[in-house]
């Protein structure tokens, strides 16, 4: 158990990463992975065993570049992301159900809404790791891997823009109804991440809250080689 990251997370502004979700419907945070954590999952990334399946990406024509999704169990720091941000996440996607006029449904606890998941059949675990190298991206998608999706991701780069590649920005478009789209392109430091949401966000209109539909992806990789981890909170058919 790595007490420092653990800390980090708490240690996160809260208040203003959930002023941040409910404004703009995504919030930034500061790294909380340190170099050598970075440094330790991508040395990892050839380590076979840790991982359930691997995908390239051109040949779904997702984009291009690669990435695998971490076996169950995971490891201590994916196991530790993931738990640390839920609790806060389902503040947020309950609040935002409310807005919508609907029951909160999401449980307080990851291993609770986990045990939904498993038991709608959806078992196998979804964290992954992706790597870009030069003309890399990721194709503007959602992650959703079955009936039951927990509404936010959160997303961290392992590697340093402008020292280690060049653009392969994270990329966020919003889709308002009757509207054109939005886009937000989002640098990310080291370690540090952005929390989206999955599906869609509510937007407060003259008439009450409606929803507007949320894709993401990553633009071209110019130069060098992009490592990210993402984090989905519900696990996969
Ligand atoms: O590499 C990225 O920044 C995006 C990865 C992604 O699509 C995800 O984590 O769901
Ligand atoms: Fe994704």
């Amino acid at each position: 158990m790595d007490k420092g990251l653990s800390k980090r997370m708490a240690a996160l502004d809260w208040t203003l990463l959930q002023r941040n979700l409910d404004e703009q419907g995504f919030a930034t945070f500061p790294a909380i992975l340190d170099p050598e954590q970075c440094s330790e999952i991508m040395a990892s990334y050839g380590e076979e065993s840790l991982y359930r399946k691997t995908i390239d990406m051109k040949r779904y024509r997702f984009g291009a570049g690669e990435y695998k999704y971490f076996q169950s169990p995971l490891p201590s720091i994916l196991q530790q992301l993931r738990e640390g941000f839920y609790p806060e996440l389902a503040l947020t996607a309950n609040r935002w159900l409310g807005q919508l006029g609907k029951e909160s449904r999401y449980p307080v606890s990851l291993q609770e809404f986990l045990k939904e998941c498993h038991e709608a059949g959806q078992e196998r675990s979804t964290p992954l790791i992706l790597k870009y190298e030069a003309g890399g991206y990721n194709c503007l998608h959602q992650d959703l891997y079955g009936e039951i999706f927990f509404p936010f991701q959160v997303l961290l780069t392992l590697n340093q823009e402008e020292e280690d590649y060049e653009g392969g920005e994270f990329l966020l478009v919003e889709q308002r109804p009757r509207a054109q789209s939005r886009g937000h392109v989002i640098r990310l430091e080291r370690g540090a991440g952005v929390i989206f949401p999955t599906q869609f966000r509510p937007v407060q209109g003259t008439r009450g809250y409606y929803r507007a539909t949320l894709r993401h992806g990553v633009g071209t990789v110019t130069a060098g080689k992009r490592y990210s981890l993402g984090i989905i909170f519900h696990d996969a058919t």
